[in-house]
């Protein structure tokens, strides 16, 4: 396993118990999706992954080990695990060339020789090497989303962890996003861990799915099997209450996990 929780539970400070008892691995090089209604517990559980936030109980583990807790070895985990937020306006910084805003985790991480890292990783998310020289609001959606995806590609990780990633885009665009990220993960054999309430998307992109109600684990497996022959009630309603889009079809009842 790459990345696994192992019992985790986990409380904001001074609230109530948000998740309970989460496990579930991640193998390199596959994709997992988190999924449940509002609320679930998926973008904390997706905070504890990226180690932003710690369990109250239990563990969270990258290659076998409990995340690290000081900043100096927390290095190699955040050059291996990078993330996706739902938000391409919110997440970049307007002020700020596109260029510098793909080279901040390289900044953070200590690398060196920025540029040719930068224009490599807009070339990945098929954007033009000028694209550094202009700021984030010459952009379309869809465009910020390749940038913020450059960001977190330019260090070349191994895990790409991304909450809602194509939720605030136009249909067309989040189908061109999908396969950008398809794409990098067959050509870079990047982990995907995400968090989406779109099961289209879900069934899409991921080989496995893991359903969370209420902080806790109701069903995983693969997705074909996860989707196309839910065992749980609550998983059931879930796939009844997604919004059908016209012209866009409701998971497949069988999907290609290998
Ligand atoms: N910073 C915080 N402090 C206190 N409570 C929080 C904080 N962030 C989230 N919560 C609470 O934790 C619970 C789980 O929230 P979380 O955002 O993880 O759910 P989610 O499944 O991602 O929901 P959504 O699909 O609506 O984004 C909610 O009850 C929420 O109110």
């Amino acid at each position: 396993m790459i990345l696994e929780a192992r019992d985790v539970g986990f409380r904001y400070p001074g609230g109530a118990e948000v998740l309970s008892g989460v496990s579930f691995g991640v193998t390199p090089g596959r994709s997992m999706a988190l999924v449940g209604e509002s609320a679930a517990g998926k973008t904390t559980l997706l905070r504890l992954l990226l180690g932003l936030r710690r369990p109250t109980s239990g563990a969270v583990l990258f290659q076998g080990r409990p995340l690290p807790t000081t900043h100096r070895a927390a290095r190699p985990f955040r050059q291996h695990v990078q993330t996706v937020f739902q938000d391409p306006y919110s997440s970049l910084d307007p002020r700020q060339r596109v260029g510098r805003i793909v080279a901040e985790p390289l900044r953070a991480l200590g690398f060196a020789d920025h540029a040719p890292r930068v224009a490599a990783a807009l070339d990945a998310v098929g954007l033009p090497a000028d694209t550094a020289d202009r700021y984030p609001d010459e952009f379309s959606g869809g465009q910020r989303q390749r940038i913020a995806i450059a960001r977190a590609i330019a260090v070349e990780p191994t895990v790409l962890l991304a909450d809602e990633p194509v939720s605030a885009l136009d249909v067309s665009t989040k189908v061109r996003i999908i396969d950008l990220l398809a794409e990098l993960r067959a050509t870079r054999g990047l982990t995907l861990v995400m968090v989406s309430h779109d099961l289209a998307v879900v069934a899409s992109l991921c080989d496995e799915t893991v359903v969370l109600e209420h902080g806790r684990v109701v069903e995983q497996g693969p997705t074909g099997e996860v989707l196309g022959n839910p065992r749980e009630p609550y998983t059931r309603r879930l796939i009844a209450s997604i919004p059908r889009l016209p012209g866009v079809e409701p998971p497949p009842a069988t999907v290609q996990t290998g």
